[in-house]
Formats: C-alpha cells, structure tokens, sequence
C-alpha cells in the first residue's frame, strides 16, 4: 500500500474532516410532569434539542407550550421527570443542589424581561456581581470587551434609576456576560422595551453571539425579535414541532399562523 509523507494511506489522509459542533446545551428526550394523578400536566414531552455553541437560538410557541419550562429545565432552575438535560456534557440531574447552583453561577447567564438589576449597585458593580459573589476578581479584559460591545462605558458609575430601560437592559446582558458562560438565556429580554430600544438590544445580542462567539437561547412571543435568531423551535402542548433556520419576520408569522398562536 502506498503511504503519504506522514506515513497515512492517502485516502485518510485527504479524507474531509467532519467537525461535529461543539454542543453548549442539550436536553435529550426531555419529559416534565407538573403534579401527578387527574391534575397531572405534561408541560415537556420527548423534547430533544441541540443547542450548538456560538449559536442564537429563540424558542416560541403559544401561550402553555411549555417554552419556560424547557429553558428552566434547561438552565437547572427546575429539574426534569424523565431524559436529560446537559450543559456543556455535564447532566444536571448528577448534580447536588449546591453544585448546580455554582454551575448556574458560573457557566451560566440570565437575562429578565425585568432587568432584575440591584438599585444601589453601580452599573459596573451589578455587571461584576457574579464574579464578586464567587469571590474571584473579574478579568480585566474581557469585562473591558463586554463593556465596549455593549456600548456601556460611559455609564459604568451609574446607578440603575439613572439609566434608560435599554441601558439597563445592557447592564444585564454585561451580568450576564462576565462569566464568559456557556450559554445566556434570555427570557422576553425585550418585552418591558420601547420599539426601538427592544431592536437595538437585540442587535446587541446579535453581535454578542457574532463576535464573541456566544450562545444565545432566548425565549420570546416577538416575531421580529426572533428573527434576529439563527434558528427557531417552535413548541405546541410540550413538544417541538417545527425548526426553522436563517427566519425572517415573515416566514416566522406563517408558522406561528399555522401552529394557532
Ligand atoms: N409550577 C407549575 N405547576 C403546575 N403546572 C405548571 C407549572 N409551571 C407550568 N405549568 C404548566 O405547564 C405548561 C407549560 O407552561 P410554561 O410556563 O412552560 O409555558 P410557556 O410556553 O412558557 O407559557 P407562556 O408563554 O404563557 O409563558 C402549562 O400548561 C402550565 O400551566
């Protein structure tokens, strides 16, 4: 057999190499029963999702689908009845309370429709706040980075009731941010925003996940803001019923015609 320079048979050695993506979160034939007996509900069932890393994933669905229990699932704030739910290989169902809530402070990042930001805290103080609760000194660097790509330098020595709704919002992507997790959830991030506020942090988010290589998954009921995803899934009564990738406003309204939201 004729081998190459590094002594591989040609045919491996040219062979393409398949990069499987690199998974920051999974749930694996996900379940979720909410009581038991005649007032049992199946809020998730068989839900398998992959969520690839440096991805901007929205999950929508009618009101009841079940798109909050996946993501608290999904972020170990809520566990499941059967399958699994993994961040970054690791199943949170192996977990003790305490480890996952240092895995939720530390690989994770959240973000509120409400801000949830602490008034008396400068903003700089409340985006540091999960390195300061860990007891660890924030890298210097990449709270620079994450302060610049969301445009907050000017404002890191306010307090939240001196900020717009926006900035305030951008404080919390910043939290959320500087842990460098391995995924943020967003929950209707923009739905205590004006129009335009709600469009320029989801640009914001666009770029968090385009150049800092981010993940993203969001929940919203905003066509337009989903749009700014890289995919969509869509929930109906607990089970994944559609994804679509690249969406538009458009194509999104369609389905969400089409699924009766
Ligand atoms: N703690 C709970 N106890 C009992 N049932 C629950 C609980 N939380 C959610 N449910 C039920 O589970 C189902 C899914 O709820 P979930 O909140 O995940 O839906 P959702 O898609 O996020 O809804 P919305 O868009 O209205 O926020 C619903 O039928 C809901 O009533």
């Amino acid at each position: 057999m004729t081998t190459s320079r590094r002594g591989l048979p040609p045919a491996i050695e040219e062979a393409p190499v398949q990069v499987a993506p690199v998974l920051a979160a999974s749930a694996q034939h996900a379940g979720k029963v909410y009581g038991s007996g005649e007032t049992a509900v199946t809020a998730l069932d068989d839900v398998s999702l992959d969520l690839p890393s440096g991805q901007f994933t929205a999950i929508m669905g009618p009101s009841g689908s079940g798109k909050s229990t996946l993501m608290h699932c999904l972020a170990g704030l809520d566990t499941l009845t059967s399958g699994q739910a993994l961040v970054g290989g690791t199943d949170l169902a192996t977990l003790s309370d305490r480890e996952r809530t240092i895995l939720r402070r530390d690989r994770l990042g959240f973000v509120f429709q409400a801000f949830n930001l602490l008034p008396t805290l400068t903003a700089e103080e409340n985006i540091t706040l999960p390195v300061d609760l860990a007891g660890r000194s924030p890298e210097q660097g990449w709270l620079d980075i994450v302060v610049a790509k969301l445009n907050l330098a000017d404002r890191l020595r306010h307090r939240p009731a001196e900020l717009s709704g926006g900035q305030q919002q951008r404080v919390a992507v910043a939290r959320a941010l500087i842990t460098r997790p391995d995924v943020v959830f967003a929950d209707e991030p923009t739905g205590a925003l004006d129009r335009k506020a709600g469009i320029e942090l989801l640009r914001f988010l666009r770029s968090v996940v385009d150049d800092l290589g981010q993940t993203v998954v969001m929940v919203t009921h905003d066509p337009g803001a989903a749009a700014y995803a890289d995919r969509v899934v869509f929930l109906v009564d607990g089970r994944i019923v559609e994804q679509i990738g690249d969406p538009t406003r458009e194509r999104i309204l369609e389905i969400m015609g089409r699924l009766g939201d």
